[in-house]
């Protein structure tokens, strides 16, 4: 049994209170760790321990020394590979595949990748002449926000963390993190990494625990945070922006999503199957991206739906490190029965259930995880509950449409504005819609293609700000004006 302790000052610390709550493993059920939850006292040390490292070696550091460090955590990330891919797939049973092509190298590239923002991102200049005849030259400079909260869902874990650790730090930030408590391995592990390379004591800090009365709302209204940055769900995001009105701190917010794909009958088939194979049903279609509607010109519709019904009945579902796995599990048994309840949802709404709609066969060994099958519906109205609501599953509503103004209407007619994917081989009308289509990331003939150096965040209530390349900067630094008058 694995002990999941909170970090705090480069210090493994145990819960004060005595107080642990089970890892689970969600292939089988099993218990396989035990996670310290740390209360208030561990929220204000870790709070305490980021302000000082603050004010002490590492708020002394030059941008190229803060670089070295950032290089050092990748290496160091890749040197331990397996450590990582190990803990990622026991906290969430994510395919060996997956997790060793997606996670971890992210993991890494998430320091790196922001060394070069942060050594060739400069600020503005402007000469004028004073009304006394003199000269005055401003000019910017970006100082570090301070200590930042990094609270973090479950989907992908490490990537999801470093991918707001990685600026925060290269911009000279401290940082406590907040993992979600259904992953709390691989943050705990990147504290060990942290030590090795001669990062700072108490730059980066981790408490584990839940949200509401516990570590999460504990650190979001802890009054000496200076920024908060949060992936999760909408209304988790409610709750931590009125945390943040408390003494007026900025938030970054990456939220929900209900992301359509739009299929034009002129797409290329092989292409768009492809990638709505892995828009739907990849790492479980537990990314924030995927894709949960589907909407197919009319005179291609029936290929569409059955292509998908043959790649979705082709994912095997697994133990995590067997060759011919395609699926893990969902998350969580509590994930697993939400999942089942959208299921059992849309048959009541009358859905066509074209695969799926239910949980795996799985052998005796891996029956108590939280297995749930890849699902397609057809036959639904705009309005029912799994053409309208988040569900976070392997599954997708697929719907004919006959018009472009049709189904653009239809895909900007819902409250969330994440991600959408267009595929047709008519490039004017593809940028046409990408203009149209309420969303913050669009993509065409094409799902998850990512060149970190973008804006990366959503509209409407998929959330507030973007991070990536130098849009990370404008939530992780302050800019400050100087002028000189001579
Ligand atoms: N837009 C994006 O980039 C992404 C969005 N998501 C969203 O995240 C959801 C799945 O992740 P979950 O971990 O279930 O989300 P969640 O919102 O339940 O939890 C996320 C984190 O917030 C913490 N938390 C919960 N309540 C809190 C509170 N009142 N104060 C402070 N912290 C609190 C949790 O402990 C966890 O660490 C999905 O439904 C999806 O909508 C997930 C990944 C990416
Ligand atoms: O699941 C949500 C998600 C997935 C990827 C990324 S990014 O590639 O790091 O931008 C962000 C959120």
């Amino acid at each position: 049994m694995k002990d999941f302790l909170n970090f705090i000052n480069g210090v493994y610390v145990p819960s004060s209170a005595g107080k642990t709550f089970d890892n689970i493993n969600p292939v089988n059920g099993q218990v396989i760790g035990r996670v310290h939850e740390a209360g208030r006292a561990e929220v204000d040390a870790a709070v305490a321990a980021a302000r000082a490292a603050l004010k002490g070696d590492w708020g002394r550091l030059s941008v190229v020394e803060r670089c070295k460090l950032l290089d050092a955590l990748a290496l160091e990330i890749n040197r331990r590979f397996d450590d990582f891919l190990q803990a990622e797939i026991a906290d969430t049973g994510k395919p060996h595949a997956l997790a060793s092509h997606l996670d971890i190298p992210r993991g890494a590239a998430n320091f790196q990748i922001f060394i070069d923002t942060i050594k060739s991102t400069s600020t503005e200049a402007f000469n004028m002449r004073t009304p006394d005849g003199k000269t005055a030259l401003s000019y910017g400079v970006r100082v570090p926000r301070g200590v930042i909260a990094v609270v973090c869902p479950w989907n992908l874990p490490l990537l999801l963390m470093t991918w707001k650790v990685g600026p925060a730090l290269a911009c000279g930030n401290t940082v406590v993190v907040k993992p979600s408590e259904e992953t709390p391995a691989t943050a705990t592990l990147l504290g060990e990494v942290m030590n090795a390379v001669g990062v700072p004591k108490g730059v980066y800090n981790v408490v584990h625990g839940f949200g509401p009365d516990s570590a999460g709302e504990f650190l979001t209204r802890h009054p000496d945070v200076d920024g908060i940055t949060f992936t999760g769900e909408t209304r988790t995001g409610e709750a931590i922006m009125k945390a943040a009105a408390e003494g007026v701190r900025p938030v970054s917010l990456e939220m929900g999503g209900k992301n359509a794909a739009v299929v034009f009958a002129d797409c290329d088939l092989q292409v768009t199957i492809d990638t709505l194979t892995r828009s739907c049903f990849e790492n479980t279609g537990q990314v924030c991206l995927g894709t949960e509607r589907v909407y197919v010109e009319r005179p291609i519709f029936d290929q569409v739906v059955a292509a998908l019904k043959e790649r979705a009945e082709a994912m095997k579902p697994g133990d995590p490190y067997a060759k011919d796995t395609k699926i893990g599990p969902a998350i969580s048994q509590e994930h697993q029965a939400k999942i089942l309840s959208y299921y059992d949802k849309a048959r009541e709404e009358g859905a066509t259930v074209v695969t799926g709609g239910g949980v795996p066969d799985m052998p005796d060994e891996l029956k108590g995880g939280a297995w749930v099958q890849p699902t397609i519906w057809t036959g639904l109205p705009e309005t029912a509950s799994v053409i309208t609501e988040e569900i976070f599953g392997p599954c997708c509503h697929i719907s004919p449409f006959d018009s472009e103004d049709e189904v653009l209407a239809k895909v900007n007619n819902n409250r969330y504005g994440l991600a959408t994917a267009v595929f047709t081989q008519d490039i004017a009308r593809a940028n046409r819609l990408a203009q149209q289509i309420e969303v913050g990331l669009c993509w065409i003939n094409a799902w998850f293609l990512r060149d970190l150096r973008t804006p990366f965040g959503g509209s409407k209530q998929s959330g507030i700000g973007r991070e990536g390349g130098v849009h990370s900067l404008e939530f992780y630094t302050e800019l400050r004006n100087v002028m000189v008058k001579f």
